[in-house]
């Protein structure tokens, strides 16, 4: 057992993640301390292919760590069985789903079993979490679709309704927003962060959505090759973190607004 914060959820150490098949490997925060606490909502950025997803898959043990620590309320990751993770850590990942032949409410049943018994008996506890994801995704009209006729954007917040009738202390999100249009992407994420500071749930997402970001998340993972920092989204605009996230020359961040802006 180590000593950490109480209010830590999630915290790394010398962590180097990546695919056990390819020479380049990633360290994460080698100099920072990549804490998630709880009741934040923190985003992961950076450029394509930088290991955003990768970080989050391996955060929710969908793959393992190369090297380093993940701790979770002060215990390894790998000490938790299955079961016990998933009623700690709902994941939410971009692959299609196997079963879209499900109605969305059934889909979103599924989200309740790591509680249910074996045949899968859903309780009124159940049924009550399930109908208030529902409600909180906005999606009462979908319920009865069966997921293959939704679009991707109806279908990613069927997703996150999914996540959030896990009801898990810890949500993962892998770009949760992707194929939302605007209004949709800031909806999402201002309920994620609600979610996050009323229910005190730790909340990671992926996200190509940085200046909307910068606006609604407690904390940011700039992920960078030679250096990744971490903390409020103010501090990392003080500490001119955004300013080398692109090339110079085509876009530059301008520290007044929190925005970025194209070179012509
Ligand atoms: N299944 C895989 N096997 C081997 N390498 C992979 C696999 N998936 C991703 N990679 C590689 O791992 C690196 C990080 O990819 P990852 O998907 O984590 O990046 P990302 O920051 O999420 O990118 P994007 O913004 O494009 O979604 C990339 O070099 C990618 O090619």
């Amino acid at each position: 057992m180590n000593t950490i914060d109480p209010h830590i959820a999630i915290s790394t150490k010398d962590l180097t993640i990546g695919y056990q098949n390819k020479k380049e490997r990633i360290s994460i925060a080698k100099d920072v301390i990549f804490s998630l606490q709880q009741g934040e909502l923190t985003a992961i950025v950076g450029i394509n292919g930088i290991g955003k997803s990768t970080l989050l898959r391996t955060i929710g043990r969908v793959q393992p760590k190369l090297a380093g620590e993940i701790l979770l309320d002060g215990n390894e990751l790998e000490s938790y069985d299955p079961l016990a993770l998933a009623s700690k850590i709902s994941v939410v990942l971009t692959e299609p789903i196997a079963s879209k032949n499900l109605t969305v409410l059934e889909l979103i049943s599924l989200g309740r079993q790591p509680y249910t018994n074996w045949i899968g008996t859903l309780t009124n506890l159940d049924k009550e979490k399930i109908v208030k994801a529902i409600n909180m995704v906005q999606i009462e009209d979908l319920q009865h679709k069966k997921c293959y006729e939704l679009s991707d954007g109806q279908l990613q917040k069927v997703m996150i309704a999914r996540a959030l009738a896990q009801d898990t202390n810890i949500m993962l999100l892998d770009e949760p927003t992707s194929h939302l249009d605007l209004y949709h992407k800031v909806h999402i994420l201002k309920l994620l962060r609600e979610i996050a500071h009323e229910t005190k749930k730790t909340i990671l997402f992926t996200t190509h959505e940085i200046e909307i970001a910068i606006q609604l998340c407690d904390k940011m993972l700039i992920m960078e090759k030679e250096r990744s920092s971490f903390g409020e989204p103010c501090e990392l605009i003080a500490n001119k973190s955004f300013e080398n996230l692109f090339p110079s020359d085509t876009i530059t961040f301008d520290s007044q607004s929190g925005s970025f802006k194209v070179k012509k």
